[in-house]
């Protein structure tokens, strides 16, 4: 990949690359753009196949959170940083101490947070060396693990989707698809179990299987099945491209909505899922209860006012549903375009010169 053609077509500002032999990190930080404010997203730990892998997906995983946190209202930028190692077997406490220290480096340009990988202890320990982390634990007054309020936030998002398929928001009787019932999918499960809707299952991790098939009923199907399954609705909620050219033909759902970030392999097959007459709930929007939770800690965190917001997830998605009517435009681009116009008008309206205590003026009154 050359990365400054990539960054410079994207509109990236800041890729870091950060080193400690001792404990063994690497990580990759991408800050896509600060507009709106400091950049707030996720740390992933993932095994990449290739340095180009890793550095492929911080950089698709940080502008993302730009589009995130823009169309859920927030004033942050967006950005994210992959760890290259098993999360499983290479972790120590070194290596989020060292991390922190790069963190706190970047004087609060980027903050981070918990992604596939990584947990409340990570940021606890992370928090031993900088204030720009936030899912940390409750005891320090932080709201903890986001993947609740993110389940939330899906399971808000996909009654406005059913809404707009079926007439109605219930999902009562609906037959439910989910692939991947992780930290963020067991929590939907619980709330569409008690909703009365119906769930199918998949996962590679057998146990996470077997608890939903015990607590909510569910049936359970191979990973490779899960696509072509009779369902009224789709969750993708493990990892990201998995709507592509062999799975699209394969899906029997009217609905797409889950947590996965990324779910469009390419902006082509959004096309496509609109042609077949799919509704799809964009992933960063269904998917930023967490981001929004999180972000609260940076007021202080006041739990009813993170859950508010989360709950307008609903009203974001059939935003988006409206932009794409208004526009005739797919629901992927509708949703860049609430994005982008968010951001467009804070540009605009900060161009006017504002005195700050950093600014060469303040340098001149001190001679
Ligand atoms: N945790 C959060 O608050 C947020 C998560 N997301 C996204 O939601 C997705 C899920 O996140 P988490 O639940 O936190 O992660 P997780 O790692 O707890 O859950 C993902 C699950 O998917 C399973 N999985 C992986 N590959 C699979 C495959 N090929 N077929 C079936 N299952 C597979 C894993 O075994 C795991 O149980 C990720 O894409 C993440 O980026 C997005 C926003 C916030
Ligand atoms: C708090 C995190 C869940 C934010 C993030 O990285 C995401 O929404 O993908």
């Amino acid at each position: 990949m050359e990365l400054f053609k990539y960054m410079e077509k994207y509109d990236y500002e800041q890729l870091l690359f950060c080193q400690d032999k001792e404990s063994g990190l690497k990580a990759i930080i991408a800050i896509h753009d600060t507009t709106l404010g400091p950049a707030l997203g996720g740390t992933r730990m993932w095994m990449y196949n290739s340095e180009e892998e890793a550095i492929e997906d911080a950089l698709r995983l940080a502008r993302g959170m730009t589009y995130k946190n823009a169309a859920a209202g927030l004033n942050l930028g967006g950005g994210k940083t992959v760890i290259i190692g098993d999360p499983r077997k290479d972790k120590n406490e070194a290596m989020f101490r060292a991390f922190g220290r790069f963190i706190q480096g970047l004087n609060g340009r980027y903050i981070t947070a918990e992604d596939v990988g990584t947990t409340v202890a990570d940021m606890d320990i992370i928090y031993q060396e900088t204030d720009y982390v936030t899912g940390i634990s409750p005891e320090f007054g932080s709201s903890g693990n986001p993947s609740p309020a993110t389940a939330y936030g899906v399971y808000r998002g996909m009654k406005a989707a059913a809404k707009e398929a079926f007439g109605s928001d219930s999902l009562e009787g609906k037959v439910i698809a989910v692939q991947g019932v992780g930290n963020v999918a067991y929590h939907l499960c619980r709330h569409l179990h008690e909703e009365g809707a119906q769930l199918i299952v998949t996962d590679i991790n057998k146990e996470a299987v077997q608890r939903a098939v015990e607590e909510f009923g569910a049936k359970a199907v191979d990973p490779n099945d899960i696509y072509g399954v009779d369902c009224d609705i789709f969750a993708p909620c493990a990892l990201g491209g998995i709507i592509n050219d062999q799975t699209i033909p394969q899906l029997k759902a009217k609905v797409i909505a889950g947590s996965a970030n990324n779910q469009l392999k390419e902006p082509r097959h959004g096309d496509i899922i609109h042609e077949m007459g799919i509704v799809y709930a964009p992933d960063y929007v269904i998917n930023a209860g967490g981001v929004i939770n999180v972000a609260d800690e940076l007021y202080g965190y006041n739990r009813e006012r993170a859950m508010k917001k989360i709950e307008q997830i609903y009203d974001n998605i059939e935003k988006v549903f409206a932009i794409a009517k208004r526009d005739g435009i797919p629901t992927y681009q509708a949703a860049d375009r609430l994005a982008e116009e968010r951001i467009e008008t804070m540009r605009k309206s900060r161009s006017q010169f504002l005195q700050n205590g950093h600014h060469i003026l303040s340098r001149r009154r001190g001679r």
